[in-house]
């Protein structure tokens, strides 16, 4: 999904007529040239002054962020690093777009593509731009093809012995968005939150789920440097004070299939008076709507494909399962809509605007089993929504849709919709208990893949767990060979078991062929590692580098001296391990 950049403050002002705007850069031309768009929309114009720009120090209007398709002239004077500056501008990000357009064109701005992380950056020292780090190589022991399949039983690749590649390079990816910081934000403090980043990629506010605009940002909390998702509610005056200390309630809702909402609060602090939701952060989640529907709903020609049916299961079983929770705590979800449910992994979701309404509407109360029943029918309308594909604001004619999803899904999953949408009587009350029993068959199926996945995930840590003990043995190891002195001892690691220790180092690390070039023979080193972890019986003939002397020594006597010498450094004197070390 593209759309043209926004901002929740756009900055007005002379000095955005000296800035070439973004869209004209990203796409060649901007839909709000006409429409208020402050930036300076001749390209030729920007050129002159790119060029001047690129004398001056390295910052974020220097011209590297010129794309490929712009006039070489400008790149002759770039250095390499201005060239591999990342292409994120605050300043254009802030303004490009006049707040409250309705417009719809692609976005280009993607948190996540931000590069320069710097989880330590101070916002305010330095307006300079910090030069980006390398690109995360996400490949480092990319477990490719082909695959060896002519391994004996107890023959090992390197990839074995770590978690597989597409689930590393998510949580990586997953990470680095979590850490990411905007330079020279011009976002507030909000203490103890800070380091705000928007995770918005659209600049078209939709304030009918809430009766306002919303924005959302991922910020971090001084109080104990967690991460947390915080959304604003633009415009929002506080009237009675009882409204905000209803979130309270929402705390005791702890499901897997809800985001956990921890705090709400009034601030001042955007300009106007905000309500703050502080939230659970869940890295490059995306809504529903996001995943599943077009961006326009005019935009047919993108019509995305059909929804598997066993996903509109897993979709309908986990939010029977939230709505449990969440009618189990005397509460109602009161936002079902397909723009406020995120998928935080594959076909996991969770609803993510509970308790907003709560405050928003506090006032008139209405009683919660009238919300509750709401509920049962906002979940029908979004379920249909998505078998149709269409767009909560196009939702009209129900029995047409109810018909449609009968003819491209089975009968059950239409009857199930139709069920929700049927406002309950006095012969058919309708409760999520009702509900959870009628679709128990696919809350099983949904409960047997998330076990399965459960079972897979806990065999890829095992594996983690036995790294994270290789690693902590390199670290000792690291930390006692070639240690020039110790405790006035000079050549302290050259002596007794160090010695030794570094022979194993050499065994371990350095081997060379008959030729003398290295062998990197990672099995070697990994069981070599493993093999002093466990301190077996196992013999091993260490040499010295002179080819003179030769130790014939157990595992298990290494990791004895391995023990003592790194409790040495631990402790500045010598230490004889016990006997069950
Ligand atoms: N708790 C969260 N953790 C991480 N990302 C989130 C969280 N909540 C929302 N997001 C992300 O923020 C973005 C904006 O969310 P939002 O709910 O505003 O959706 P929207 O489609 O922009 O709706 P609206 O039109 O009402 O603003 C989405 O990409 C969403 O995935």
């Amino acid at each position: 999904m593209r759309r043209q950049v926004g901002s929740p403050r756009p900055k007005g002002g002379r000095e955005n007529k000296e800035t070439l705007c973004r869209n004209v850069l990203i796409y060649g031309h901007c839909r709000y040239e006409d429409q208020g768009c402050t930036f300076n929309h001749d390209q030729n114009k920007g050129k002159s002054n790119q060029t001047d720009a690129s004398k001056k120090t390295l910052n974020v209007e220097s011209p590297s962020f010129t794309p490929a398709t712009q006039q070489t002239t400008t790149r002759n004077v770039l250095s390499t690093q201005a060239a591999n500056a990342p292409s994120f501008t605050p300043r254009g990000l802030g303004a490009a777009t006049p707040t409250g357009s309705q417009d719809s064109e692609p976005a280009s701005f993607n948190p996540a593509a931000i590069r320069d992380f710097t989880p330590g950056f101070d916002l305010n020292a330095s307006n300079t731009f910090a030069t980006p780090g390398q690109p995360l190589q996400h490949h480092l022991y990319a477990n490719v093809g082909p695959r060896r399949e002519d391994l004996l039983p107890y023959q090992r690749t390197t990839s074995d012995f770590f978690m597989p590649e597409d689930l590393r390079q998510e949580m990586v990816k997953k990470s680095e968005a979590a850490l990411q910081v905007m330079p020279n934000s011009q976002l507030p403090r909000l203490d103890p939150y800070h380091s705000l980043v928007p995770l918005d990629t659209s600049n078209r506010k939709n304030p009918t789920v809430f009766g306002y605009s919303t924005w959302v940002y991922k910020a971090m909390s001084s109080k104990h440097g967690r991460i947390y998702c915080l959304r604003r509610l633009e415009g929002y005056r506080l009237t009675n004070e009882h409204a905000i200390r209803s979130v309270k309630e929402w705390r005791r809702v702890v499901s897997a299939n809800v985001v956990r909402i921890h705090d709400a609060f009034t601030t001042r602090a955007f300009g106007d008076s905000s309500l703050i939701f502080v939230q659970d952060y869940h890295p490059l989640s995306r809504t529903l709507a996001e995943v599943h529907l077009t961006p326009d709903p005019a935009a047919r020609f993108q019509q995305k494909s059909l929804i598997p049916e066993k996903v509109l299961w897993s979709y309908i079983s986990q939010i029977a399962t939230a709505l449990k929770a969440i009618h189990s705590a005397h509460l109602a979800a009161r936002c079902l809509d397909v723009t406020k449910i995120i998928l935080t992994e594959k076909n996991r979701i969770r609803l993510n605007g509970c308790s907003i309404l709560d405050v928003v509407q506090f006032e008139p109360r209405r009683p919660v089993q009238e919300l509750q029943q709401e509920d049962l029918i906002s979940f029908g309308r979004l379920m249909l929504g998505l078998a149709t594909l269409t767009h909560p604001a196009e939702l009209m004619d129900m029995n047409l849709l109810v018909d449609q999803t009968g003819k491209t899904y089975s009968v059950v999953l239409r009857d199930t919709i139709a069920w929700l949408l049927t406002p309950q009587s006095a012969a058919k009350p309708k409760t999520i208990d009702v509900f959870v029993q009628g679709v128990a068959t696919h809350i099983v199926t949904s409960l047997e893949e998330s076990q399965q996945r459960e079972d897979e995930l806990a065999s890829h840590l095992s594996r983690e767990v036995e790294n994270g003990r290789i690693a902590r043995l390199m670290m000792k190891l690291m930390a006692i060979n070639e240690r020039y002195e110790f405790n006035g001892e000079q050549a302290w690691s050259e002596n007794g078991d160090k010695y030794i220790l570094k022979l194993f180092r050499d065994y371990a690390f350095h081997q060379v062929d008959r030729d003398g070039n290295p062998v990197l023979d990672i099995g070697h080193m990994i069981r070599c590692l493993n093999k002093m972890d466990v301190g077996i019986e196992e013999k091993v003939n260490l040499t010295s580098r002179d080819g003179q002397t030769t130790f014939i020594i157990s595992y298990r006597e290494l990791k004895k001296m391995l023990i003592s010498a790194f409790g040495e450094l631990q402790t500045g004197k010598t230490v004889k391990p016990g006997k069950n070390y």
